[in-house]
Parts: structure tokens; sequence; C-alpha cells
């Protein structure tokens, strides 16, 4: 019988502040080309846990594995260079620069080219970077500051920068934080799109349980630093040790709170 390995592949992972188990030996499996969301409350773990998979923050014990290759104990650079991409909001110093350059930046990063080169960015790969525009719907708005554009639009290019380095897995801390119903559902979208046909994985934080049902393929739910449950959304629903410990009694998965 055959059967193909999950892209990562994270167990017994864990990590402790003090006395505080932020992530106390959690399991879990992420396909490529599978949206994968990370639930939740307060101090749960999930910013935690980011940060050991993206390498940010050393593991007190497990493993976490992309295509067979062990990552804790690597260098952020080098995770990144093994394929975790991460959205990063574009900084202010790079508000200035058009939504191209700014793909051309993430493009030189990619290539490993020297920060001396920083003057030629402008001819750099342009047209691979309008490609990585085209793709996320952004093309006719290249040559704009991107201090200029609607926070929407904004985060459609963070996307085409963090895909620059052709992540095979990439991690989204809360995307859609900030936005009005219909920009959330559009990057989203988006999002799920680039998913399907770059076979690319994703893991997100998501505080949305409307884009969280809608959009992931799987969920996994974390409290006090505990992998409680694990499922389709429809499962999760109404998984009864979600329902107590992430919400409390007399809550439900129907609404988010206003
Ligand atoms: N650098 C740190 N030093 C000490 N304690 C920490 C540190 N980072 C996280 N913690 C603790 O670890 C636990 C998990 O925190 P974490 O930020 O991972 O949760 P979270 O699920 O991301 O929460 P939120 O939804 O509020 O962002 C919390 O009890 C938190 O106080």
């Amino acid at each position: 019988m055959s059967s193909t390995k999950p892209l990562l592949q994270v167990s017994n992972l864990g990590k402790s502040f003090g006395g505080v188990k932020a992530v106390d030996g959690i399991h879990f499996n992420l396909a490529a080309g599978e949206l994968l969301a990370l639930i939740g409350p307060n101090g749960a773990g999930k910013t935690t846990t980011f940060n050991m998979v993206n390498g940010q923050l050393p593991a007190d014990q497990g493993s976490i594995r992309l295509g067979g290759e062990e990552l804790v104990g690597r260098k952020p650079r080098d995770i990144w260079r093994l394929g975790v991409g991460r959205t990063f909001q574009i900084a202010e110093t790079f508000a200035s620069l058009t939504v191209v350059e700014n793909v051309q930046m993430a493009l030189l990063s990619h290539d490993r080219q020297l920060f001396s080169m920083w003057r030629r960015a402008a001819d750099y790969r342009r047209d691979d970077a309008l490609n990585l525009l085209d793709q996320v719907g952004m093309k006719s708005q290249a040559d704009r500051p991107c201090s200029v554009l609607a926070y929407g639009d904004v985060k459609r290019v963070e996307l085409a920068i963090a895909m620059a380095n052709a992540p095979k897995l990439l991690l989204m801390d809360e995307p859609t934080a900030g936005m009005a119903p219909k920009e959330r559902n559009e990057l989203m979208a988006l999002t799920k799109q680039l998913v399907v046909s770059r076979g690319m994985a994703v893991l997100f934080t998501e505080h949305s349980m409307d884009v969280v049902f809608a959009y992931a393929d799987r969920m996994i739910v974390l409290a006090r630093g505990r992998l409680i449950a694990e499922g389709k959304p429809l499962d999760i629903r109404d998984h009864p040790k979600v329902q107590e410990v992430y919400f409390g009694t007399g809550k439900t998965f129907e609404k988010e709170a206003a």
C-alpha cells in the first residue's frame, strides 16, 4: 500500500517558560496542499508553536520534520532556506518602495544576492516579480508605492513577497486581523487558491471562526499548551472538549464574539 508522507511532521514538541508549559508535547502533521488552522484561546501556545516551527524559539523537546529534514536545532535563516516562509508586514522603510520593488527585494534576498546590489533592485527579475504580483491580483498596481495602497491590497503584496521564496510551508499569524469581512474573505480565497495551485502547505492562526470554518481544510485546537482536538471544521464545531475548554460554558462556535 502506498502512502505519501506528510510535508510537516511535528512530534512531542514542547517549550516551557519558567514553570509555564507553553507548549506541552504536541503532535500534528500537515500535508502539501493543505490549509491547517491552529486555534485556541489566549495563551494556548499558538505563537510559541509558530516560533518553534520557524526557528525563532528553540524547542525544549520534540521534533519538527519538513520533508524528512529535522528543523529543531537549526537557525531561522536555514529553516527559511529549507522552505518555511512566513508572512511579514511590510515595514515602514519599505512602504516608500513601489509594490514591484518590494517583491524584487524579496527575490534578491531569496537568491542570496548581497545588499550591495540594492541599487540594482529596480532591474532585478522584474518580470518574475510581476508574475508573482499577477498571482495575487496586484500586477496593475505594480508601480505604485506600497504606502498608498488599501489595507487589503498591502496584504496581497505581503503574500507575493512570501511567495518569492517559493515556500513549501507558509506560516500565517492571524492573516486577516484588522480586516473587514469582505477583505478577509478575499484574502483567504486567494490563499486557498495559492495552496491548491502551488501545492503549498499553510499553517495559520486565526481568531475569526468564520474564516476558519470557511477556509481551513482541517484544524488543531490548543488549550494551555496541549493539543485537545484535531479534525475537520465540522467535527471540531461539536467537539465537547473544545466547547468546554476553548469557550467555557454556554458559548458556541456559532458567532464571533462582538
Ligand atoms: N517569552 C515568554 N516568556 C515567558 N512566558 C511566555 C513567553 N512567551 C509566551 N509565554 C507564555 O506561554 C504561554 C503561551 O503563550 P503564546 O503566546 O504561545 O499563546 P497564544 O496562543 O499565541 O496566545 P494569544 O492568542 O494571546 O497570542 C502563555 O502562558 C504565555 O504567557
